[in-house]
C-alpha cells in the first residue's frame, strides 16, 4: 500500500477532522510537513516527507489548552496555526496553510474532543465507546477489599470489617467497606465521623503481619478556633492505639507545614490537641498544599521543555523545589514505616481532607513495609485502595474532559506519588517487579481517558457510572501484557520485607525519563516513531 496517514484506529474511534499539508514545529527537529488527523479519541500527525515517517500519537485527554495562534492577516512563515499545551510536560504547535482554511475544522473538533465534559458530549468520555478483548484479562477483579483485608488477616480480635457506609451515606467519599476497630460500635462511628472534615474518619489502611501495629488515615478534626474536643473521637483513637498491643503510644501524623493547620482552624479544621488525646504524640510533616505542587510542577515544565539550558540545569531545578517536595513527602512516608516497623507504633496520617497528602504518605509507607505492593498486581491493588476507593479526586485534579486550564483544584498529586515510586525503584533496582515504564504508562492513562479506571472522583460516583460494567480497566491492558512491565533485576525478597529509602536531597534524583522524555537530547537517540 502508499504511505497512508490514515491513523490506526481503536474499536469505537472514529475520525472527525482532518489537516492536510500542515507542518508541526517540532522544537528539535525542525518543521515537519504532514497531514494532522482528529479523531474522537486522539490527535495523530504523520509527516508525509520523512523516511521513516515521523508520527505523533496524542491522546486528547492529555490536552489542557489549545490556542490559535496568528489571524488572516499574519504573515512571517508558520505565524498561523495551533498551539496546543499538555499535561505531560510538552506543547506542540502546528502551522497551517490561510489558503486551506482546515485551521478551523481541526481546532473546533480538537476543542470539542479533548473537553467532551465541558463540551456536553454523550458519553462523556471515550472510555465509554472502547471495548477490547485483552486475552480476556478483566481488570476490574484486580481489587476487591474484602479480599485484600483477608490477606491482611482481617477480620481479627482487634479489626473487623464494617458495610456501615455501604450506600455511601457516612462519608460520600469513602469506599463502602472499611476497617475499624473491633469493639466499635456503629453509633461510636457516627459520632467520630461527625467529627472529621467530610465525615472521613479514621479507618484502617494496613496491619502489621507480627506485630499488629496499623497505619490509619482520616481527615482533620473539626476543632476550629474555639479548639472543639470530642469524647468519642477522642475514645475512637484510644481503641485504635489499644487494638496494638505491642504499644501504649499512637503517632498522629499531620502531614501538614503547621501555619496550614492552624489557618485551618480559621475555617473548622485543625489538630488534635495532644492535652485531649492522652497517649498521643502529634508530629507535622511540612508537606505543602495542592496549590504549592500546582505551581512547583509548573515551574519544572518550564525549565524542562522544550529546551534545556544547560549552564543552568541544576539552579534552574532548583528554583523549581520540586524535588525538596518529593524528599519531604518520602521522609513523611519513611516515618510512617519506621514507627510502624521499628516501633511496633500504630500511626494514623491525616492532612486537611485526607484524599491527597494522606493518599501518598499511607501508599509509599505500605510499599516500604509490605513487598506485595511491590508486586505488579499489588501495585495495582494499592492504587485501587488507598488513591482510588479513598477517594483521591483524580477527575478534578487532573481536570478530566474539562477545558478549565486554570483551575485551582488541579494539582499533580498522584504524579508527586508516582514519582516518589520511581525514586525508590531506583534505590532498590530488585525490590519492585515492575518496571519505569509501568509508572509512565500509568500516568499516560491518569490523561488518556481511555480506561474507565482514573475517572470521576470517588467510588459512589464510579458505582454510579457502572464503569465495571461500561469501560475497560487499565489493568486489563497492562495484566495481558505482563513482560512488558516486568522489572528483569527482580528478586522475590524472601526476607528482607522493608525498605527504608534515604530522602535526603543527595539521593534524590530528578526523573528525567519522565519530565525529559520528549527531548530527544536528554535520552538515548529515541526512535523517530513518538508513540505516547
Ligand atoms: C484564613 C483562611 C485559612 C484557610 O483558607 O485555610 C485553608 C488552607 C487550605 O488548606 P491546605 O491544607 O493548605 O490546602 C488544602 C489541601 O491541599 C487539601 O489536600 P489534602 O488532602 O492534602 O489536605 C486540598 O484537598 C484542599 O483543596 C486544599 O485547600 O489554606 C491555607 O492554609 C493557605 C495559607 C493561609
Amino acid at each position: 500500500y502508499g504511505q497512508s496517514d490514515e491513523p490506526p484506529l481503536l474499536d469505537g474511534e472514529k475520525i472527525q477532522g482532518k489537516g492536510q499539508d500542515v507542518t508541526y514545529l517540532c522544537p528539535y527537529r525542525g518543521a515537519v510537513r504532514g497531514t494532522l488527523t482528529v479523531t474522537n479519541y486522539k490527535l495523530y500527525f504523520k509527516s508525509s516527507e520523512r523516511e521513516p515517517p515521523f508520527v505523533l500519537d496524542v491522546a486528547l485527554g492529555v490536552i489542557s489548552r489549545v490556542e490559535k495562534i496568528g489571524g488572516a492577516t499574519s504573515r512571517g512563515e508558520n505565524s498561523y496555526g495551533i498551539d496546543i499545551l499538555c499535561k505531560d510536560m510538552r506543547n506542540l504547535r502546528f502551522a497551517h496553510k490561510q489558503e486551506n482554511h482546515s485551521r478551523r475544522q481541526v481546532f473546533e473538533k480538537i476543542q470539542q474532543y479533548a473537553f467532551p465534559v465541558s463540551n456536553k458530549l454523550t458519553p462523556p468520555f471515550f472510555a465509554y465507546e472502547f471495548k477490547e478483548d485483552y486475552d480476556g484479562e478483566d481488570g476490574w477483579r484486580v481489587y476487591d477489599p474484602v479480599a485484600e483485608f483477608k490477606r491482611q488477616k482481617v477480620p481479627n480480635e482487634s479489626w473487623r470489617v464494617s458495610k456501615l457506609n455501604e450506600n455511601y451515606d457516612l462519608c460520600d467519599t469513602y469506599p463502602a467497606v472499611l476497617g475499624v476497630p473491633a469493639n466499635c460500635t456503629d453509633d461510636d462511628i457516627r459520632n467520630v465521623a461527625a467529627f472529621r472534615s467530610k465525615a472521613r474518619f479514621p479507618v484502617l489502611s494496613w496491619i502489621h503481619p507480627e506485630s499488629q501495629a496499623t497505619i490509619t488515615r482520616c481527615s482533620q478534626p473539626m476543632v476550629g478556633v474555639a479548639g472543639k474536643r470530642n469524647s468519642h473521637d477522642e475514645r475512637y483513637i484510644q481503641m485504635i492505639m489499644d487494638a496494638n498491643a505491642q504499644s501504649h503510644k499512637l503517632y498522629i501524623l499531620d502531614a501538614r507545614p503547621t501555619v496550614n493547620a492552624v489557618a485551618n482552624k480559621a475555617k473548622g479544621g485543625g489538630f488534635e490537641n495532644e492535652d485531649s488525646y492522652q497517649n498521643a504524640e502529634l508530629v507535622f510533616l511540612d508537606i505543602h498544599n495542592i496549590h504549592v505542587m500546582r505551581e512547583s510542577l509548573r515551574k519544572l515544565k518550564e525549565v524542562c521543555y522544550p529546551n534545556i539550558d544547560e549552564a543552568h540545569w541544576l539552579s534552574n531545578i532548583e528554583s523549581t523545589h520540586w524535588l525538596e517536595h518529593i524528599k519531604q513527602i518520602l521522609a513523611g512516608a519513611v516515618r510512617v514505616a519506621d514507627k510502624v516497623e521499628s516501633n511496633k507504633t500504630s500511626v494514623l496520617v491525616h492532612c486537611s481532607d485526607g484524599w491527597d497528602r494522606t493518599a501518598q504518605l499511607t501508599g509509599l509507607a505500605m510499599l516500604m513495609l509490605d513487598p506485595y505492593y511491590r508486586t505488579i498486581k499489588g501495585f495495582e491493588v494499592l492504587i485501587e485502595k488507598e488513591w482510588l476507593s479513598f477517594g483521591h479526586k483524580f477527575a478534578q485534579r487532573v481536570g478530566h474532559g474539562e477545558d478549565k486550564h486554570s483551575d485551582a483544584d488541579r494539582s499533580p498529586v498522584f504524579l508527586q506519588f508516582m514519582d516518589c515510586v520511581w525514586q525508590m525503584t531506583k534505590q532498590f533496582p530488585n525490590a519492585f517487579e515492575f518496571n519505569e515504564h509501568l509508572l509512565i504508562t500509568i500516568l499516560d492513562h491518569l490523561y488518556s481517558c481511555l480506561f474507565g479506571t482514573f475517572l470521576y472522583n470517588c467510588e459512589q460516583q464510579r458505582a454510579k457510572e457502572k464503569l465495571k460494567h461500561n469501560t475497560m480497566s487499565l489493568w486489563s491492558f497492562v495484566n495481558c501484557q505482563l513482560e512488558e512491565f516486568t522489572n528483569p533485576l527482580y528478586v522475590q525478597y524472601l526476607h528482607k520485607h522493608v525498605l527504608f529509602p534515604v530522602a535526603s536531597l543527595r539521593r534524590i534524583e530528578l526523573w528525567v525519563g519522565y519530565y525529559c522524555r520528549w527531548n530527544p537530547r536528554m535520552r538515548p537517540q529515541e526512535p523517530v516513531h513518538l508513540r505516547n
